[in-house]
């Protein structure tokens, strides 16, 4: 499927950040045919959530599993050689090269994609610098993006802001996605590069990534159901 294929629905992927594999079920249940693909990371895998990865898919649902790894070359490899078995769709490794190399080596001719983070959406350039990088955001997520293409990665996360500079630079041979994405008048929270579901389409993303916004709403369906129909409009859906 290319990515202008993708129907408006499933480009919405939620983040079910949430504590337990009950309150992950409940929600799943809440969200019904509504969401088509789920994502998984620190908070649920770590309380016993990543048996949900096969469940979900025997369900039909994609599923990233957002497991940001990033170690040495070798460890990545056979981590990424397991996370290959789950049934997962996307694994995240952070867009450092030894460990993009390692997880494009672990995934072999599994079906698994690869998503390189570049830098995290609660970064600005004033993070970036106190964290000793010496690029800017932009410049930053750019060097890495081509790091990851030439390393054979098969999408990146970035914010939407920088979605427009990546589709030139890439092209549409990487699928882009991004979390920080804020329906109108939602908390930012921790996030610190966002835009709306619309604006993060029209400059170019393939998936968009929420969580609070979603799993925190009094009513998690009409909000992912309202995300859905903000993408529409913005594809001319
Ligand atoms: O890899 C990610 O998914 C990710 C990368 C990034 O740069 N920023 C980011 O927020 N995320 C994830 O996307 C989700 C965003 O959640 P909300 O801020 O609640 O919408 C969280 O699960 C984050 O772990």
């Amino acid at each position: 499927m290319t990515p202008a294929e993708i129907a408006p629905k499933d480009r919405l992927i939620v983040a079910l950040d949430l504590p337990s594999v009950e309150a992950a079920e409940a929600m799943i249940a809440r969200l019904g045919d509504s969401v088509s693909f789920y994502k998984i990371g620190y908070q649920l895998a770590y309380a016993g959530g990543l048996p949900l990865i096969g469940k979900l898919a025997d369900k039909g649902k994609k599923v990233f599993a957002d497991l940001k790894m990033h170690d040495i070359g070798n460890t990545v490899a056979r981590g990424t050689e397991s996370v290959a078995k789950l049934g997962a769709t996307f694994v995240t490794v952070h867009a450092y090269p030894q460990t993009m190399k390692g997880a494009v080596e672990g995934r072999g001719s599994a079906s698994l994609k690869i998503l390189a983070v570049t830098v995290l959406t609660s970064y600005n350039e004033d993070d970036l610098h106190a964290a000793g990088y010496r690029l800017g955001v932009s410049e930053l997520v750019e060097a890495r993006a081509q790091q990851a293409q030439v390393l054979g990665v098969d999408g990146l996360v970035s914010s939407p802001e920088e979605v427009g500079s990546l589709r030139k630079i890439v092209g549409h041979q990487m699928t882009l996605v991004t979390p920080g994405i804020r329906p109108a008048g939602s908390a930012s929270g921790d996030q610190k590069r966002i835009m709306t579901p619309g604006r993060a389409i029209t400059a170019g993303a393939d998936y968009l990534v929420v969580g609070r916004p979603v799993v925190e709403a009094a009513d998690p369906k009409a909000t992912a159901e309202a995300i859905h129909a903000e993408i529409a409009q913005a594809l001319g859906a």
